[in-house]
């Protein structure tokens, strides 16, 4: 079939963006994963698919596939992207909107000067509590926060990493680093992303804390490897930071593809993420 798309990104984490309301898609992971594929299809971090809605209450639904094909939960740039493309195609004159998720239902919201709120919803502190065993070693609960020693195998060699364990709907283990231009992120990236502690994966937080609202984060994505910029993974790193008594709201993250702002007033409350979304190109593909 003739698919239309449209190129967009979110501080450099780049999309394709389907309209699922007026064409009918139905492929499988194998075509998500080709439309991601930047030699063989379009090229993109995630393919966001914009949907009608099947939950009452919400103006539409959307989902997301990571470039290796699976669908996830949530993605925080992806909401952005989402909600301009709507607007900008028509397909809503409204400038918040209610949006069903694999997640659960999120809120984005067209500011006045052109950059992006969304209410995340409330992060899932829960997941990782439950305890666990690796090489003998137990997850330990350090003040308000939950820290996990991970043991990472390196060649021959074993290295532990503290981190802790926070889900926006899609999971997320962050840990804090000296500096981020020297983590070894495409090294122990991977590692974590795919360790036996995550059944379904994790995309994995590199933070370095500048001051107490002003972060530097990369992160190896689930799925995908090191993106630009992760909205989930800039609300998961500011949380765990609040968590811990290091960070205070709102957090100014610098991502490498531009500037993310994360507010959140404590736990049951929503993590709101403010950020740009650009329109690249529009497209069509054969696939
Ligand atoms: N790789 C993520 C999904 C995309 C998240 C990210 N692009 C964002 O902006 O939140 C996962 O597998 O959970």
């Amino acid at each position: 079939m003739k698919l239309k798309f449209t190129k967009m990104h979110g501080a450099g984490n780049d999309f394709v963006v389907i309209d699922g309301v007026n064409q009918h898609i139905d492929f499988t992971p194998a075509q998500w994963k080709l439309l991601g594929d930047r030699r063989f299809g379009v090229g993109a971090d995630q393919i966001l698919l914009v949907e009608k809605p099947t939950e009452a209450g919400c103006d539409f639904r959307y989902r997301i596939f990571n470039a290796d094909g699976g669908e996830v939960e949530q993605c925080g740039n992806g909401s952005r992207a989402f909600v301009k493309f709507v607007s900008e195609k028509g397909l809503t004159d409204k400038r918040s909107i209610s949006v069903q998720t694999k997640a659960g239902v999120i809120a984005p919201r067209l500011e006045a000067n052109g950059s992006i709120t969304v209410d995340m919803g409330a992060p899932i502190l829960e997941p990782g509590r439950v305890p666990f065993e690796t090489e003998g070693l137990h997850g330990e609960q350090q003040g308000s926060d939950t820290l996990w020693p991970l043991v990472l195998e390196l060649g021959g060699a074993r290295e532990s990493v503290l981190i802790s364990v926070v889900s926006m709907g899609n999971p997320h283990a962050v840990q804090i680093v000296d500096d981020v231009e020297t983590a070894p992120v495409e090294l122990t990236g991977p590692l974590i992303e795919h360790h036996p502690r995550f059944p379904k994966r994790v995309n994995a937080g590199f933070m370095q804390i500048l001051n107490r609202q002003h972060v530097k984060l990369r992160v190896f994505e689930r799925g995908v490897g090191e993106t630009l910029a992760c909205g989930t993974g800039a609300c998961a790193a500011a949380v765990a930071g609040i968590r811990r008594g290091l960070l205070d709201s709102p957090v100014r993250i610098d991502a490498r593809g531009g500037q993310l702002s994360i507010a959140w007033d404590g736990e049951g409350t929503p993590v709101w993420l403010t950020g740009p979304a650009v329109t690249v190109f529009e497209g069509e593909i054969e696939i």
